[in-house]
């Protein structure tokens, strides 16, 4: 059997809310139909934000604290429910999925990273969909909380994935000059990353945290490892399967 194509896919909260207060079940159905489609030929780890976007559906937290220990504990109130609509979608569409939760110093730790790797390793043969978010109980403001950008990459990095793909909500990067004047134009393929840094605007959408920065950083991670980063339109229907068909435009950094 030819050996199947390894692909970290990281969600964006933009992407799984439809960019909506609420997460999108026809969002995550469309992930796992894509997913099934895909199966014989690629396997897949899942890097998804959203927990903190599920629990804002429901919950309002009073706190005299910092704001970001309100979303610390917004992301551990919504995270079972984020694996729960994952786990039970998933699981009409035939796909197995499991939780891991991971803090970026686990990365820095050479015996985290090879439990990291066994673990997932053990999990993807037994053809379980990992599910990662970063530990956000244990982040804090200097490890940068709330980039899942950044996660993604170092976990492609670490799994040797072939291939990193980040759904947002938007055709890929596009160029600064067409962003201003209101006809956004996708910049298809990057070569020089000095340039593309020069195009982020410092927008962001409204539950994304780390903006088209923290993905081209991102980036930058998987490249030297030398892993491909595509960054595609999640708000797409089958936005992975056209991607591959290269039926919609997004952005390939080689
Ligand atoms: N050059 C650019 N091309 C596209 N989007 C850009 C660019 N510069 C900044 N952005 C912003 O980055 C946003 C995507 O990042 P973010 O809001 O963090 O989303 P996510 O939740 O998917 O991580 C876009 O919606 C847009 O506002
Ligand atoms: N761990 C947080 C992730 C926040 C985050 O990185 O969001 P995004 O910019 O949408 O990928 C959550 O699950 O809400």
């Amino acid at each position: 059997m030819q050996k199947k194509k390894r692909i970290l896919l990281k969600v964006g909260s933009n992407t799984l809310t439809k960019e909506t207060d609420n997460i999108s079940r026809g969002k995550i159905e469309d992930m796992a139909n894509q997913i099934a489609h895909l199966q014989d030929s690629c396997e897949f780890i899942i890097v998804s934000s959203g927990a903190i976007a599920v629990a804002k559906q429901f919950v309002k937290l009073e706190s005299k604290g910092k704001d970001i220990n309100v979303k610390q504990a917004l992301a551990s109130i919504g995270q079972p429910h984020l694996i729960r609509i994952y786990q039970e979608i998933f699981r009409e569409a035939g796909l197995l999925t499991s939780q891991c939760l991971l803090s970026y110093s686990d990365f820095e730790r050479e015996q985290s990273r090879t439990n990291i790797v066994n673990t997932i390793n053990v999990l993807v043969s037994n053809n379980y969909i990992p599910i990662i978010n970063e530990n956000d109980t244990v982040a804090t403001d200097e490890i940068k909380f709330g980039d899942n950008d950044k996660l993604g990459a170092l976990t492609a990095s670490l799994l040797k994935a072939d291939l990193f793909i980040i759904a947002t909500n938007t055709n890929g990067i596009y160029t600064k000059e067409s962003m201003e004047n209101g006809t956004p134009k996708t910049i298809e393929v990057v070569e020089d990353f000095e340039e593309l840094l020069k195009q982020v605007v410092s927008s962001k959408s409204s539950h994304g945290s780390g903006g088209m920065q923290s993905k081209i950083e991102a980036a930058a991670v998987t490249k030297k490892a030398n892993i491909e980063t595509w960054i595609v339109n999640g708000l797409e229907d089958n936005f992975m399967v056209n991607a591959f068909n290269n039926k919609v435009p997004f952005t390939k950094i080689k």
